[in-house]
């Protein structure tokens, strides 16, 4: 696997341990999500919202905030709130994504998904409930010593990530694409750029802006998201052909079957995997200028091309 070997290359060169470090803030993550939902009365509702929650998730958006956060000269504390608002949105899309209205799903992070255990009406309801916590989390529990208006700044980010200009709108144009062979490299690209690179680079410049970004930082940190999110999205594509529903925790080889338009389908795998290779230089490039400190972001950039899940 070229890929793979060209990150441990990479992680050699740096003598970053990228497996530790994500086992690492994985747990953290893991740890905060679980406090931030306890179960009261209505427990269903709760329950259902911890189930998709905590299935076990790579945790890539909330690591990259608190990655961000920490380059620019934040904390792991500063940026908790926002990390696991991050998680808590990419959650309610998957719930949704996979109601039997829009991809009818019945696996998802290796267990079954949230409508099959609780029934449409409560998987609605437990993403529109991870939705709202989101927010509520960020402006309640983002700590005193972070300026109001920089709460304030991620609370927009993440809405605009988020709405019509953002994943809605991608989800709205990948269902329309659906069935259709003739979809252009064009709509591919309005696709995940809004579908999967909005939130990507929200977690991202999230995390910058907690800590304090400027505004030259933010659009650096712009770019090395956006070159990340849409790699991500062709090592996705890839993987829904390479991989296993055992690898995946969720339905694999779906793309070939609904004879979707993906990046790989247009290139093949092996032009797709450079693109993504491609990407993810440019990415790091483009955090240069922070030197040892961007060591953490430029290793998940190399990570996010070589998963295999
Ligand atoms: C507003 C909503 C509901 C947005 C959903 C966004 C999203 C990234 C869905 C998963 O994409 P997918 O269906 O292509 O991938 P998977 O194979 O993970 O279901
Ligand atoms: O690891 P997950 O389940 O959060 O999925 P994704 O691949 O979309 O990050
Ligand atoms: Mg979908
Ligand atoms: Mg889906």
């Amino acid at each position: 696997m070229v890929a793979t070997d060209n990150f441990q290359k990479k992680s050699e060169e740096t003598r970053f341990n990228l497996a530790s470090y994500l086992k690492e803030r994985q747990k953290l993550c893991d740890t905060a999500l679980d406090q931030a939902i306890p179960v009261v009365y209505p427990e269903k509702i709760y329950e259902a919202m911890r189930y998709s929650l905590l299935a076990g998730g790579k945790r890539v958006r909330p690591i990259l905030c608190l990655a961000t956060s920490e380059m620019i000269g934040g904390t792991i504390e500063m940026a908790m709130p926002t990390a696991c608002a991050v998680e808590m949105i990419h959650t309610m899309s998957l719930i949704h994504d996979d109601l039997p209205a829009m991809d009818n799903d019945d696996y998802r992070r290796g267990k079954l998904t949230n409508h099959k255990v609780y029934g449409e009406d409560i998987a609605i309801l437990a993403g529109d409930g991870l939705l709202a916590l989101a927010f509520e989390f960020v402006a309640t529990q983002t700590p005193q010593n972070v300026p109001r208006e920089r709460a304030l700044q991620v609370i927009a980010r993440l809405g605009k990530a988020l709405g019509a200009a953002g994943l809605v709108g991608g989800q709205v144009v990948d269902l329309d694409s659906e069935g259709k062979s003739d979809i252009s490299l064009e709509t591919l690209n309005f696709i995940h750029n809004h579908k999967t690179a909005a939130l990507l680079e929200a977690c991202v410049v999230c995390g910058g802006v907690i800590a304090g970004a400027s505004a030259e930082d933010v659009e650096k940190l712009t770019r090395y998201s956006q070159n990340i999110g849409l790699a991500f999205q062709i090592i996705d594509d890839i993987l829904d052909i390479t991989s296993t529903q055992e690898q995946l925790g969720k339905t694999a080889g779906k793309d070939l079957k609904a004879e979707k338009v993906t990046y790989p389908s247009l290139w093949g795998i092996d032009e797709s995997r450079a693109k993504a290779q491609q990407l993810v230089e440019s990415a790091c490039v483009e955090l240069a200028s922070f030197g040892e400190k961007a060591l953490p972001l430029q290793a998940i950039a190399h990570y996010i091309v070589s998963r295999n899940h």
